[in-house]
């Protein structure tokens, strides 16, 4: 049965003719709305975009994945999910070129005309709700929101999730995660399944989207879940219909009252959930086609006629900026995994009673508990740095997640245990903070030992917080998310002789005094004065629960290097 706070709404085409008053767009655009506030979530069928069409699409995308699985060269523009069973292609929907480009070579005519036709009905079906929606918010005008969307800044992620075999095997090909929680095989394109962590039957871990709206096609293969009043429900399947969901930047311009909806997709297991019905899709494979249609990315996710976003970190940037702060890089690797503090909050509210309570009494097990997700949490901070900053090429690098949040790992082992054995030997000193420590990157050219850069992790030395892990989990996340926004701060055309190094620096204290357990070794840096002229720090991140601050200087070079990407 269809549930209730996820209607079916047919834009048919009646409404366009005979109504002269407007008053049948304005009764649907108030539906639309309700439910988009209720929910997040709708299905919506319309005229636009038939049957046959989605059929065809659907047909499409699985042979381009298994084309894909049959030839030896698999195409490099299918991804292998680092973490949930599944591989995606990315299609940037600017126009039929980019979605040619974007398609392996090898697609047939027909199958990328299927595709653009498919992309075209999509667009103004896009543009259909973005009117509901601006009638049914009563915006300043029925084009309010269409008006921002007007340079097709849409991508359609093709999805095709594995079979799933719910037992825990170890697997001589299992990769280890580098939060050390989850032992997953690499999904090889010529296998068949994959090995998921026992109980978890994820194929797509919760998440929010994070543009204006999602527009997304099943094969039906049920399994999609959206977490409405504190209740993880079904999206029901129906056929002819498209599920629309909410993104994080429409719902954060209208202050909230449209819901970017936490979701996400379990793989039903036929012998053990015998309750669901639709319980019928166990080692099946399954197929979608999710559209993120994102505003224009000049556009500042803070709108005048709206008032402020509720993200005071994100207020001031421009679509792009806040698409790739979100995603952790740039569009193309868009996971839409991160959550907003309110998303975050809702999750925790009912997931995380355990969790909150031990804050309360803070005790040995907290400390640890501490300690690791410091050490998880800086070390992925580090190399993130080092993929955004660029230090190393990007192919040297491997997607992952910690914290709910896509990052990179440099793949090198030097690179690996230098970073592990910096963040062991200081993590500890920097928790105790007594002396205002400060975790130094310095980006710098090996041969002259200059320095280009510095990032910092500063800390307040005279205060201490106890706030609960859960919170220390969520600013750690927006921390690591924050990366993202140093990517344009400077030139990334190093020379060859770039390379990095971290220290622990030290605060005022003469460090003879300080009697520090680090002295001696080479991470310990004395603090610097500050006696550059040049020196101008800018704040990147404050980590409220953790009193400390993340900032940058960059030093200024000889010769102006040119802005990259
Ligand atoms: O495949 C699905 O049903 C959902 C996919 C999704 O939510 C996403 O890719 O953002
Ligand atoms: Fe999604």
């Amino acid at each position: 049965m269809l549930s209730t706070a996820i209607p079916l709404i047919e834009l048919s085409a009646s409404i366009y003719e005979d109504d002269a008053t407007g008053k049948r767009m304005q009764d649907l655009s108030q539906r639309v709305v309700n439910a988009l506030q209720t929910s997040g979530f709708l299905l919506v069928s319309s005229p636009f975009l038939p049957l046959d069409l989605q059929k065809s699409a659907i047909r499409v995308t699985r042979n381009i994945f298994e084309s894909n699985k049959a030839s030896n060269s698999s195409s490099s523009t299918i991804i292998d999910h680092p973490t949930d069973p599944k591989q995606y292609l990315m299609v940037d929907c600017h126009s039929r070129e980019s979605i040619l480009n974007d398609l392996p070579p090898a697609t047939a005519p027909e199958h990328v005309k299927v595709l653009s036709e498919y992309v075209e009905a999509l667009e103004t079906l896009k543009m259909q709700l973005l009117e509901c929606i601006a009638l049914g918010l009563k915006l300043p005008s029925k084009s309010y929101l269409v008006d921002l969307h007007q340079t097709r800044n849409s991508v359609l992620r093709l999805l095709q999730y594995h079979d799933v075999v719910t037992e825990h095997k170890d697997d001589a090909n299992g990769t280890q995660n580098i939060a050390g929680t989850e032992t997953r095989r690499h999904p090889n394109t010529s296998q068949e399944s994959v090995v998921v962590t026992q109980g978890a039957k994820i194929r797509c871990k919760e998440h929010s989207d994070y543009g204006s709206l999602t527009l997304l096609l099943t094969d039906g293969v049920p399994g999609l879940q959206a977490f409405v009043n504190g209740q993880w429900i079904p999206v029901p399947y129906i056929e002819g219909a498209l599920v629309v969901n909410i993104g994080s930047l429409l719902s954060e311009w209208t202050k909230g009252v449209l819901l970017a909806t936490l979701h996400r997709v379990v793989h039903y297991d036929v012998n053990k959930d015998t309750t669901d019905s639709s319980n019928n899709s166990s080692g099946k494979t399954r197929t979608s086609l999710a559209f993120f249609a994102d505003p224009d990315p000049n556009v500042s996710t803070t709108l005048k006629e709206t008032g402020k976003g509720r993200n005071d970190q994100t207020s001031s940037m421009s679509v792009a900026e806040y698409i790739q702060y979100r995603s952790g890089g740039t569009s193309s690797e868009r996971e839409g995994v991160q959550f907003t503090p309110q998303e975050q909050g809702r999750l925790n509210a009912t997931t995380a009673p355990e969790r909150n309570r031990r804050a309360e009494q803070p005790s040995e097990e907290d400390a640890a508990e501490l300690t690791a997700l410091w050490k998880g949490a800086l070390e992925i901070f580090l190399h993130q740095l080092l993929y955004i900053r660029k230090v190393y090429p990007r192919d040297t690098f491997a997607s992952t997640r910690f914290l709910e949040t896509q990052c990179h790992v440099c793949r090198h082992p030097d690179v690996v245990s230098y970073i592990n054995e910096a963040v062991e030997a200081i993590v500890s000193e920097l928790i105790s903070k007594n002396d205002c420590n400060e975790l130094v990157v310095e980006i710098y050219n090996q041969t002259n030992m200059t320095s280009y850069e510095e990032y910092y992790i500063s800390f307040d030395p005279d205060t201490k917080t106890e706030a609960p892990i859960a919170d220390v989990e969520k600013d750690l996340r927006d921390l690591i998310c924050s990366v993202g926004s140093v990517g344009r701060v400077a030139s990334t055309n190093w020379p060859d002789s770039v390379s990095f190094r971290i220290l622990l620096q030290c605060g005022n204290q003469d460090p003879d005094k300080s009697n520090r357990p680090l002295l001696d070794s080479n991470w310990y840096r004395a603090y610097r004065k500050k006696s550059r002229a040049d020196e101008q720090r800018r704040i990147v991140y404050d980590v409220p629960s953790c009193r400390c601050t993340f900032q940058y200087q960059i030093y200024p070079t000889e010769t102006d290097m040119d802005t990259d990407d």
